[in-house]
């Protein structure tokens, strides 16, 4: 049984606490804490975690608690991770592993130096049925090179204080992971375009934007990114081979006739649309950590995915493709 410390109880700490208490039997929630001290103790009244932490940090380091699930706000992150590993505990840490890429170097250091590798990063469409078969064709080389791919990213709305940049480093951040795992490639140059804006879009972010981008072996990637205002929550994907092409697909939905009419029903968030991705994600997590280490996106892939977003961020304004320029990887997650 894995004993887990959650930092950060709001929507996906308590949907990550009710399928590690629920779902996964070997698995349990020990005690939990938020920068809102009501929010942890009401979560843990309802799910019968015994103990509650005023501080990340006093959890962290907590002798009942063996492995830790990070899903407080994006900024507070890097730092809870690097903690984590300093205590040589294992980490889950929601997406974005960081801010910034010299925080994701620093957690690297730490991990290598503690030679084994302690967190995994939650990009969960990874573990996607959807995506895990495009991945598997595209592997088996059936239909040849993978030319293109063109995805969009669809949100309903976001929350207080969102800005543009968070477009990247939370929004498309998702894309960035797994167009380079789809493709087994890493970035070369990034860009990202302000265009056509959305007259319903008043609250100062820009909205829509496409990000642009251009890996390794040649391949190119166009995101349409509608973080707010959008009719549903609606993830595409398409990806462009030599032979053919594969398409992520829709959830499943009843297809109502009525009225003269024929519809199906969109989902409106990512709980619902990623449900069992973020089930099979965290049960996968917890097996592969009790049997020694995580085997799903490590750091390198948290770094890798903040370096493009950082690229892109920059290169706004500019008109200019810019390099996405990354370390060498560490022999740990070769
Ligand atoms: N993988 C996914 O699809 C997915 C989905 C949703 C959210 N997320 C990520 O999970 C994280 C949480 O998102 P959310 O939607 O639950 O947000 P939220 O605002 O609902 O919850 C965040 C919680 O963290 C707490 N918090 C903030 N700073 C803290 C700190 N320094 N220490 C302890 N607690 C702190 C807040 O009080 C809040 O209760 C974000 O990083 C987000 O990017 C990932
Ligand atoms: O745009 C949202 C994404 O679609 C979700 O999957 C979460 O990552 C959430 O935090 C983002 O704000």
């Amino acid at each position: 049984m894995l004993k887990i410390g959650v930092i950060g109880c709001g929507a996906i700490g308590k949907e990550h606490i009710r399928r590690l208490m629920h779902l996964i039997p070997n698995a349990e929630v020990v005690a939990c804490t938020d920068y809102f001290i009501d929010a942890a103790k009401e979560t843990a009244a309802k799910y019968g975690i015994p103990n509650v932490y005023q501080t990340g940090e006093e959890l962290i380091a907590a002798s009942e608690v063996e492995a830790i699930v990070i899903t407080s706000s994006d900024a507070s992150h890097a730092a809870y991770v690097l903690e984590g590993v300093k205590a040589g505990k294992q980490v889950f840490c929601e997406k974005p592993l960081a801010q910034t890429a010299a925080d994701c170097e620093a957690i690297m250091e730490e991990e290598v130096k503690q030679g084994r590798k302690l967190v995994q990063v939650g990009f969960m469409r990874r573990y996607d049925p959807g995506y895990v078969e495009i991945k598997k064709v595209i592997d088996s080389g059936e239909l040849g090179e993978p030319l293109m791919i063109h995805a969009c990213h669809r949100n309903v709305s976001q929350g207080e204080g969102f800005q543009t940049e968070m477009g990247i480093t939370n929004v498309a951040i998702h894309e960035l992971d797994i167009c380079r795992w789809l493709l087994g490639d890493e970035y070369k140059n990034a860009q990202v375009l302000k265009v056509k804006q959305s007259a319903r879009s008043t609250k100062g972010y820009d909205n829509p934007q496409i990000v642009l981008l251009e890996t390794e072996n040649g391949s190119r990637i166009d995101v349409e990114l509608q973080v707010s205002d959008a009719y549903g929550y609606d993830i595409q994907c398409q990806v462009v081979c030599e032979k053919g092409t594969l398409n992520l697909p829709d959830p499943s939905s009843i297809i109502k006739r009525s009225n003269a009419t024929c519809s199906t029903t969109l989902m409106t968030d990512w709980a619902d649309r990623f449900i069992e991705a973020y089930d099979i994600e965290l049960a996968d997590w917890v097996t592969k950590v009790e049997q020694g280490e995580p085997a799903g996106p490590s750091s390198w892939d948290g770094y890798a995915a903040c370096v493009a977003a950082d690229s892109l961020n920059r290169s706004r304004g500019t008109n200019e493709f810019l390099k996405v320029e990354m370390i060498e990887k560490p022999e740990l997650y070769k």
